[in-house]
């Protein structure tokens, strides 16, 4: 792959909640893409889809009871349609601001299936939230079925998924083809579509992997020298929220696992995407991880603001 191949993880701020919401906030994205390609960069897209995945599993299945035909939908069924989701609003809002620009490159989606593990540890201890609010009977009800929920508030349930890590992207081969070929390429979104492979077979699971993982295995397999995880904040805090807060610039990766094993970056937000910058740097030479919100996308692309581990 070229030496300028960045790929770009896009979290919710990207995506916004709502159908509208997601409109709008694509557009944005695609602006802060179209710098890069600007740049000169060779662009592959990864993102969220927690809020996306939980509206169309309610809709499929508590909205779907609806109609006598229609039948239970599995959380790897709605995350492939996330994916499909997503990606249409992503490559639209895509084409139209690098048409505006007078830029003519293909942008696709990839439909991205990614191999997990059935013994990973994640099983034991779900904790990735997904769904609408459930009252205590509702909740109840959800653990009669085998699922698990948490309490979020007092009297609020939400159902929780395991997290499983990402151990093989299946399209990988047909993501390079199109990024080599020089088109921008949307995959392994939501942190790709959860399989176990059996045989010849890949079964779909309930599991939701975490982007940021995804995000980073994918880089590291198509040797990109740039992860650039867009997402609220413009740089990374160490003591956070403290009177002591400070605002990371240009770390190492030896600085960056100090400060992970100070308990300094919060699970399942801040901390996957520490984790995940740290191995893709690890993993090969001349390679950096930069962490900053979408309205400095390009400037922490130049290194200059966002966190950068190198
Ligand atoms: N140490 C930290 N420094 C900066 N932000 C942090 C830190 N710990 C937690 N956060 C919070 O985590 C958020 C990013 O997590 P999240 O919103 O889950 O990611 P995503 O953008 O991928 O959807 C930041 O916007 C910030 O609110
Ligand atoms: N799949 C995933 O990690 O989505 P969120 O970032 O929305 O939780």
């Amino acid at each position: 792959m070229s030496e300028k191949t960045v790929v770009v993880a896009l979290g919710h701020k990207a995506l916004g909640t709502t159908l509208p919401e997601q409109k709008t906030a694509t557009r944005a994205a695609a602006k802060a893409i179209a710098d890069l390609v600007e740049d000169g960069a060779n662009v592959v897209i990864s993102h969220s889809n927690g809020p996306q995945v939980g509206m169309i599993h309610t809709a499929m299945n508590e909205f779907g009871k609806a109609h006598p035909d229609y039948t239970f939908a599995p959380m790897s069924v709605c995350s492939a349609m996330s994916q499909g989701y997503i990606g249409y609003d992503l490559q639209n809002a895509i084409r139209a601001e690098l048409l505006s620009r007078g830029i003519y490159k293909p942008a696709a989606t990839v439909l991205t299936q990614v191999v997990i593990d059935p013994y990973d540890d994640a099983f034991a201890e779900p904790e990735k939230i997904i769904g609408r609010v459930l009252n205590a009977q509702e909740a109840e009800a959800e653990e009669e079925k085998g699922n698990f929920v948490t309490e979020t508030a007092d009297g609020q349930y939400r159902r929780i998924l395991a997290a499983p890590k990402p151990q093989k992207i299946i399209e990988l081969e047909t993501i390079r083809t199109l990024a080599e070929a020089g088109q921008i390429v949307i995959a392994a979104g939501g942190g790709g579509i959860p399989v176990l492979e059996q045989g010849v077979d890949l079964h779909g699971a309930s599991a939701i992997i975490e982007k940021d993982f995804a995000s980073g295995l994918l880089a590291e397999e198509l040797n990109a020298d740039t992860l650039l995880i867009l997402t609220g904040v413009e740089k990374v805090s160490l003591n956070r929220g403290t009177d002591h807060e400070e605002l990371l610039g240009e770390i190492s990766a030896e600085d960056a696992r100090k400060y992970m094993e100070a308990d300094q970056f919060e699970k399942g937000s801040m901390l996957p995407k520490i984790e995940a910058g740290i191995s893709f740097i690890e993993k090969g030479a001349h390679r950096r991880a930069i962490i900053t919100d979408m309205a400095h996308a390009q400037d922490g692309y130049k290194e200059k603001t966002g966190t950068i581990i190198k």
